[in-house]
């Protein structure tokens, strides 16, 4: 990797999964490999309800980042503000877009080095980079997963099609339902905890950030 293209960074609570409600600096890659980012793409992509703009490098604290031990310094910045607790170790999602297009060796060993703990948010159709501390995997109906192991799977629902007790068997510590943001939110919720009542190995994950007025 030459240099990396960032959307944005800022600091925040994760809004979602396990790891809710933990203070992190989110850093959001541009580019996916699902879909263009142009609505004017959406209906024929492969992944037809994201919920986030990641086209550019325009963003807050987003831009083109030469090396990995610059973006790693840049992303250290935004943790250390005044209310950083000293003992605890930093925290960092790094999300997109599709993360793991851009995310290599050398940018895990940067942010280790700056003593980031490191969460990842994934489609799960590119393997997962090697040393991330906590990897969650969004899988995305009518893709293939090839990366079906890591801390948490994050099904956003409802998927028509998904074989749900096919990833009860995958290598996950911990199996989420997400309700899918949009026009049907409101049944979409009610569906994910039909889902979850009736399949406990399963638990809500509610994007927390949106109700709190976070981004
Ligand atoms: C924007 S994606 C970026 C990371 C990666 N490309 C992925 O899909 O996992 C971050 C998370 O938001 C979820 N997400 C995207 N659009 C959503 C929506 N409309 N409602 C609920 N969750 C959504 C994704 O499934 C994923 O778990
Ligand atoms: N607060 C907050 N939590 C999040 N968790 C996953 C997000 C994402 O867009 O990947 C996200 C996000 O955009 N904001
Ligand atoms: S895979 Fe992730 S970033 Fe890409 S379009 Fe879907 S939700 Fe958005
Ligand atoms: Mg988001």
């Amino acid at each position: 990797m030459s240099s990396y293209a960032v959307k944005e960074m800022f600091l925040t609570l994760q809004g979602e999964g396990l790891q809710a409600g933990r203070r992190a600096v989110f850093l959001r890659f541009a580019g996916c490999n699902l879909w263009s980012g142009r609505e004017q793409d959406r209906e024929t992509a492969q992944c037809r309800f994201c919920d986030t703009d990641f086209v550019g490098t325009d963003g807050d604290g987003g831009g083109k980042f030469a090396d990995a031990d610059t973006l790693a310094a840049s992303a250290r910045g935004f943790w250390d503000t005044e209310m950083a607790d000293p003992v605890e170790p930093a925290f960092i999602v790094i999300t997109g877009g599709e993360p793991m297009l851009q995310i290599d060796a050398a940018l895990v060993d940067a942010l280790h080095a700056q003593g980031f703990e490191i969460a990842v948010e994934s489609n799960g159709t590119l393997p997962a980079v090697a040393g991330i501390d906590w990897l969650c995997i969004s899988p995305k109906q009518g893709t293939t997963i090839v990366q079906q192991s890591g801390d948490e799977l994050k099904l956003v629902w409802p998927q028509p099609g998904t074989d749900y007790v096919a990833m009860e068997s995958w290598q996950f510590t911990h199996r989420l339902i997400q309700p899918m943001d949009g026009p049907t939110v409101q049944d979409n919720v009610a569906a994910a905890i039909d889902f979850v009542m009736s399949r406990p190995k399963w638990r809500l994950s509610t994007q927390v950030h949106k109700s709190l007025g976070l981004r």
